[in-house]
């Protein structure tokens, strides 16, 4: 539910956590009421970005750099046709952006969209919170929605959970669509649209791959329809253990030897192909600063992230799978998180955080080149 945005920037809202602690600050964006889990995203750069994931829906991110907006919104920087973040969390919005690129504020561009947020929030107080106590349910209210803590508490904790929740269907396409190659036509991949970021096929097209992007629900056949070269699973939003669909297409993929490549909601899902479970972590990943090892060269990459569930596949052995030997490729240097499978008998591999770098940096961009390699070697 959400009213009038005039003079939100003097409405109260509140914050009410799940365990019952509360933040009170001022309306951002719409007014009204919203829910969702409670997440923390790291990026100083990059709120475009990470407003327009579709693998932030249901979630209500809070922004660890304190000032937000600053940039303003432009009509380039959008990864889908909209804002996912289902609120949004800020300590001191700019109150005059300033970017050759700004066509409005951010804080406009969330009241057009209806999505609620709160400002003048101690941002920091709020993370560590949910770093020592682990993402949970939250509520934002603002104007008449605001009421006694207690009544409010009671609407958080009726909220759904992330654990269980299946949300691909939610966000992905409903149609296929075809995102050309830049320059000569090289290769053609048939990606499922889990809640694929617009970065994505843009750097598979970049390397004169033909992108077919299929709905959540495709089949094998919708997949091998379009003849590809290699196989793409995409990022995407909820719970890797509801992802069953997309699990046995994944392993149908795997039977025919086809490349595949598969980018965090994928990895997950080809985690899940190869007999290995997933699990929620505490707070999980999200920003664009993370150190990732890569296993197969010794080199470290900073990355971008943005991941709540992670593959529970042991880091110092080669597990025997149903489709081969398999290892974990990728680790994350501050908590040993799997980060990347590859499987070793067929060319099959994915990670789990961004190479596509929408926000972040590019050191895994390399990793697209990867999925180039394995699709030549086919023809080869
Ligand atoms: N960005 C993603 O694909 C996220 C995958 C999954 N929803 C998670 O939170 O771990």
């Amino acid at each position: 539910m959400t009213t009038s945005t005039r003079g939100a920037a003097k409405t109260p809202a509140v914050l009410v956590l799940e365990d019952g602690r509360v933040f009170r600050g001022r309306a951002y964006g719409a007014v009204g009421e919203t829910f969702g889990e409670a997440v923390f995203s790291t990026g100083m750069t990059g709120y475009q970005e990470t407003l327009t994931d579709p693998s932030y829906h249901r979630q209500v991110v809070v922004m660890t750099a304190p000032h937000i907006g600053n940039t303003g919104v432009n009509d380039e920087d959008m990864e889908s046709k909209r804002i996912w973040v289902s609120g949004y969390v800020v300590r001191d919005p700019a109150r005059v952006p300033s970017s050759w690129r700004s066509r409005r504020t951010l804080d406009e561009e969330l009241a057009a969209q209806g999505v609620v947020g709160i400002s003048g929030v101690d941002t920091r107080a709020l993370t560590r919170h949910l770093r020592e106590r682990g993402a949970m349910r939250v509520g934002i209210f603002s104007g008449e929605a605001v009421r006694d803590d207690a009544v409010l508490l009671a609407r958080v904790q009726e909220a759904p959970q992330m654990k269980g929740a299946n949300l691909s269907a939610e966000v992905a396409t409903t149609e296929p669509y075809v995102v050309p190659a830049i320059g000569e036509k090289k290769f053609t991949v048939a990606a499922v649209d889990l809640g694929i970021k617009g970065m994505t096929p843009h750097r598979m097209a970049e390397r004169g791959i033909e992108v077919h992007v299929l709905p959540a629900t495709a089949t094998v056949e919708d997949v091998y329809a379009v003849n590809p070269d290699g196989v793409f699973f995409s990022n995407g939003p909820g719970d890797p253990a509801t992802a069953d669909h997309p699990v046995s297409v994944m392993q149908g993929v795997l039977e025919r030897g086809t490349p595949l490549f598969g980018i965090c909601f994928g990895n997950q899902i080809l985690g899940r192909a190869l007999g290995f479970g997933t699990y929620k972590l505490k707070y999980g990943h999200r920003g664009i600063n993370q150190p990732v090892q890569d296993r197969t060269t010794g080199k470290v990459e900073v990355t971008a992230h943005n991941h709540g569930f992670a593959v529970d596949a042991p880091l110092d052995q080669v597990s025997e799978t149903p489709f081969g030997r398999a290892e974990v490729s990728h680790v994350c240097l501050n908590d040993n998180v799997v980060e990347g499978l590859q499987l070793l008998d067929r060319p099959a591999f994915s990670v789990q955080y961004h190479p596509e770098a929408a926000a972040g940096p590019h050191d895994a961009a390399y990793l697209f080149d990867r999925f180039v390699s394995l699709m030549e070697g086919q023809r080869a």
